[in-house]
């Protein structure tokens, strides 16, 4: 399998002195092309710091982050800057929609920040939108959709064009019980068509649908599970 995340000994500490806290401590990630990776873990132990850092968004104190074999960072602002742009899909938590855009320009805004043009990127995002199922609400706005129909653009704008490396935090937080299991089949399917995705869940029965499950806790890995046994997954979440 290729690897497309590679985390290399990795920390973060904010701020100095008595007020230092170490988000990550020394932590080494994988995952690979058709790879579905689970990141769980108590609130505080570092599971969106990984994902911010995965994400080229913030840079780690020490250790290295590589994505595609690319050190991001000796890419430069530039650099970094394109890769989220063409490689990298990002769900946030709170969806990041742009309310001045329809769901068609939110979702193809990436491509056409790119250099694709207008036509072409707007094909594009149809297609995301259609695989997300909501083909029909192209030209609503954010404030006029529900918060699971926002959550399907995100997710469309995370996957649009050829996204090899997909970071999705929480991405079902908000959703009906339904909804966030289409959101999971969607991320699932990209997987096996070849992408690498990293989930960061707090729901055992979402890091489920993944092939692995690394936990974290304080900052440090302190298991990883190759299981995908619903049971296990709860009675590992209880550590
Ligand atoms: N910008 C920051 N400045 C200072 N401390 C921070 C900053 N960002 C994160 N931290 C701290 O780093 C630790 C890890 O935070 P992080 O948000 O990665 O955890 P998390 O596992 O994602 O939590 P949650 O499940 O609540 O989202 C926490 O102690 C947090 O307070």
């Amino acid at each position: 399998m290729t690897t497309i995340l590679k985390l290399d000994a990795v920390s973060r500490v904010h701020g100095e002195g008595a007020t230092e806290v170490t988000a990550l401590n020394a932590v080494t990630f994988t995952a690979s092309a058709g790879e579905l990776v689970a990141v769980m873990g108590p609130s505080g132990s570092g599971k969106s710091t990984l994902l911010t850092l995965a994400g080229g968004l913030d840079s780690p104190s020490s250790g290295t982050v590589l994505v595609e074999g690319a050190d991001l960072a000796t890419l430069g602002n530039q650099g970094r800057a394109r890769l989220r742009r063409t490689a990298i899909g990002y769900v946030f938590q709170d969806f990041n929609l742009i309310p001045a855009l329809t769901a068609a320009e939110n979702v193809s805004l990436p491509l056409e920040l790119d250099g694709v043009g207008v036509a072409k990127a707007r094909a594009a995002a149809l297609v995301a939108l259609g695989q997300v199922g909501i083909p029909d609400l192209a030209d609503r706005f954010p404030d006029e959709m529900s918060g699971g129909q926002q959550q399907r653009v995100a997710i469309a704008r995370a996957v649009v064009g050829d996204r090899r490396l997909i970071l999705a935090d929480e991405p079902t937080g908000a959703l009906d019980t339904e909804t966030g299991e289409d959101i999971l089949r969607l991320l699932r399917l990209r997987c096996d068509e070849g992408a690498a995705g990293v989930l960061v869940t707090h729901e055992p029965r979402h890091a489920a649908w993944a092939d692995r499950v690394v936990f974290l806790r304080d900052g440090v890995v302190v298991d990883e599970s190759g299981g995908t046994s619903v049971d296990a997954l709860l009675d590992a979440d209880r550590v």
